[in-house]
Formats: C-alpha cells, structure tokens, sequence
C-alpha cells in the first residue's frame, strides 16, 4: 500500500476530501473544538487588536499534519473581520510572486503561507522588513538602468504554518510575536468533532460509536473525519442500522484493518519487524525503513511520531526501541533482558 492510501495517514487523500473539509471547517473559535490554551491566547490577542484598531500580531502555528493549522488561519482571519490570501512556501518562487501577494493586501488583511518552512531563502529574506517594519526593497531594471525601489506595505498579518519547525531561520522564527504548537488532540476533543460533523453529514451516532473513532483517530481531526466518512458508508448499507453505534464503528473499522490504537497494518509491521528480527531493537531507522520497503523519511515522517506519542517506541542513542507499551499492545510479552 503506498503511503498517500493509508486510512490513517494525516495527509489530504485527495480533492475531494479537500471539499468535504471545507464544509466541516469551523468558522469561529467557539466552534473550534479543543486546542483550548491557544485559543484563550488567540482569543485575547484578537481582542486586543480589536479595541485599538490595529492589525494582528503575526503568528506561527505549528505541529503535525491534520490538527487545524490551515483551519485555525481562517478562524482568526474571520474573528478579525479581515479577508486572508493564502498560498505556501513552494508556491512564492520568486521575489516578484511575493510582491504581487503582499501589493495586494489591504490593512489588517493576513497572509497564511502554508509549508512556510520551504520558502525560498531569497523571498523569506524580504520577508523580513515586510514583517517588521512593511516595507520592502526591491531592485526595478536591469544591468545599468537597475535601481532600488522602497515599497510601503500596508500594516498586515502573517501567519505561518509548518510541520518542521526545526527547519526555520531563527530570523524568520523571531519575527513571529505569537508562536503557537499545535498538540495532538484529546479523545473528548476528537468524539466532539467527530459528533459536529456526524450532524453536519446528516448521519446520527451514539456517544459510544463517536468515542470509539476518537480513540482510534490518532490524536487527529483529518482523520476522525475521514473515519466517520467511511463508517457512515458501513451504517447506510446495513438495513436495520440507522444510527452509527459503537458495534458499527467496531465492524467497519475491523475491515479496514485500522486497530484499537488506530494502528493500520503498517505500523503493526514495523512493530513487528522490530520485534521478530531485533528483538524489539535498538534498530536504526535507515535498517527499519529498509525491513518494511519504505523510504527512510517516509518512515520518519508518517509512521514514527504517532508511534512514538503514543509510548510503542523511542527513541534511544543507537536507534529505536520498541517498549513494553509496544510490545502489549501487539498481545506479546517483552522478552526479560530488554529493559526498554
Ligand atoms: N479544532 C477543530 N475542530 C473541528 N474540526 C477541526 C478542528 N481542527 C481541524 N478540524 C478539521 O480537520 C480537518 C483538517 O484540518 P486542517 O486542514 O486545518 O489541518 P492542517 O493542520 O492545516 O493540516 P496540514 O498540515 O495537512 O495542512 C478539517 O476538515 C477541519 O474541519
Ligand atoms: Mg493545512
């Protein structure tokens, strides 16, 4: 199975869910659920900025694929009353595609660049000055006739969103007056959005059914959400279930071959290489990644993090562990000489 088909992965499928999102995508922060210390945060913030009719401090969001970065940008644009243009670190190529977005800002609006963390060294450069002081130079002409141009920008918002805070300059990072991490959801965050959006696909479910897909969510909304919409499918079909109880939720997602703890079959062999070929490891990530035919990075990317939010596996100095979290949830005893 190639990774962008996984069930569980935090990526967008494809555009068709992209659409569905929107429709599930909440408007105002009373609507967006969990998340609570940033939203106390934002909340005051954007009253702040309100009352002395300025524009909103630029802010960083940052976290894991699928929790509300993109969705959160449109909330705050929305709280403040201001439109947002939105577009992302590979998309500005050029200085010149940064001028057209910012010459086209009116004051207070936001800018929201996605993948922030993959900007062109030479555009987050100019960044700098919009940022701080709105202005920006640029060079008009060519050889001879080349000549600076100072450029006033309107007071604006910047919001930037990224996976990888680790890989931005800490001249770009500084600029930020609100840095905000997003955390893998709680399960009673997740059974709410899960309810919201039963509601809002028309489709009715049972506390239980919706704490069931919570705890098999991955801490993620993208995919309670996307859960819930192949659930629904299980629950249309069978004739004498209107309703999305927990049995349906167990059924369908035991087809789907998504476990308790929202494993899929991947993550179960990653476990389980580890475990029948290392003895639970250490293993490097190069070695595994190798073992289970994926890409190094692949593996650090989709597989590792939730694996190791969760407590399966650690890291260690000589490379992964997997623990006796790990080896219970797999049903195994931990072999006694692997202390992990
Ligand atoms: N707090 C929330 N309350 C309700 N629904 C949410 C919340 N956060 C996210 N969602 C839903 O989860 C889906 C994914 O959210 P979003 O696209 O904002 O994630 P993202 O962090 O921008 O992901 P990526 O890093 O892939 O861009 C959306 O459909 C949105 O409706
Ligand atoms: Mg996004």
């Amino acid at each position: 199975m190639a990774d962008d088909d996984r069930l569980v992965s935090p990526e967008p499928e494809d555009d068709n869910e992209d659409s569905i999102e929107k429709s599930l995508r909440p408007q105002t922060l009373a609507q967006y659920i969990g998340q609570d210390p940033i939203k106390h945060e934002l909340h005051v913030y954007i009253q702040a900025a309100k009352q002395r009719e300025e524009s909103l401090d630029h802010v960083l969001l940052y976290g894991p694929p699928g929790l509300g970065k993109t969705t959160l940008a449109m909330v705050i644009a929305n709280e403040m009353a201001v439109h947002i243009r939105t577009t992302s670190g590979p998309a500005i190529e050029k200085p010149g595609d940064l001028v057209a977005l910012l010459n086209e800002l009116q004051p207070g609006d936001i800018l929201f660049i996605d993948e922030i963390h993959r900007l062109p060294k030479i555009v987050e450069e100019m960044l700098y000055s919009a940022m701080e002081d709105f202005y920006i130079d640029i060079v008009v002409g060519q050889g001879p006739t080349a000549h600076p141009v100072h450029f006033p920008l309107p007071p604006f918002t910047l919001i930037g969103a990224t996976t990888r805070a680790g890989l931005l300059s800490a001249p770009l990072r500084d600029r930020f007056g609100i840095v905000e991490h997003m955390a893998y959801y709680q399960t009673q965050d997740l059974q709410e959005i899960v309810e919201r959006s039963a509601d809002i696909f028309n489709t009715t479910i049972a506390t239980e059914g919706a704490h069931e897909v919570a705890l098999r969510s991955r801490g993620t909304p993208r995919i309670a959400n996307r859960l819930l919409k192949r659930i629904r499918d299980f629950a249309e079909v069978s004739p004498d279930h209107s309703t999305i109880d927990r049995a349906i939720v167990d059924h369908a997602l035991t087809l789907l071959r998504v476990d308790s703890a929202g494993l899929d079959p991947t993550d179960i062999k990653l476990l389980r290489t580890m475990i029948d070929y290392y003895d639970g490891g250490p293993v490097g990530l190069n070695t595994l990644a190798a073992n289970i035919g994926e890409e190094t990075e692949t593996v650090a990317a989709m597989y590792e993090p939730y694996l190791l939010q969760r407590g399966y596996l650690k890291r260690t100095a000589r490379g992964r562990v997997v623990t006796a979290a790990g080896y219970e949830h797999l049903g195994l005893a931990m072999p006694p000489q692997n202390n992990a």
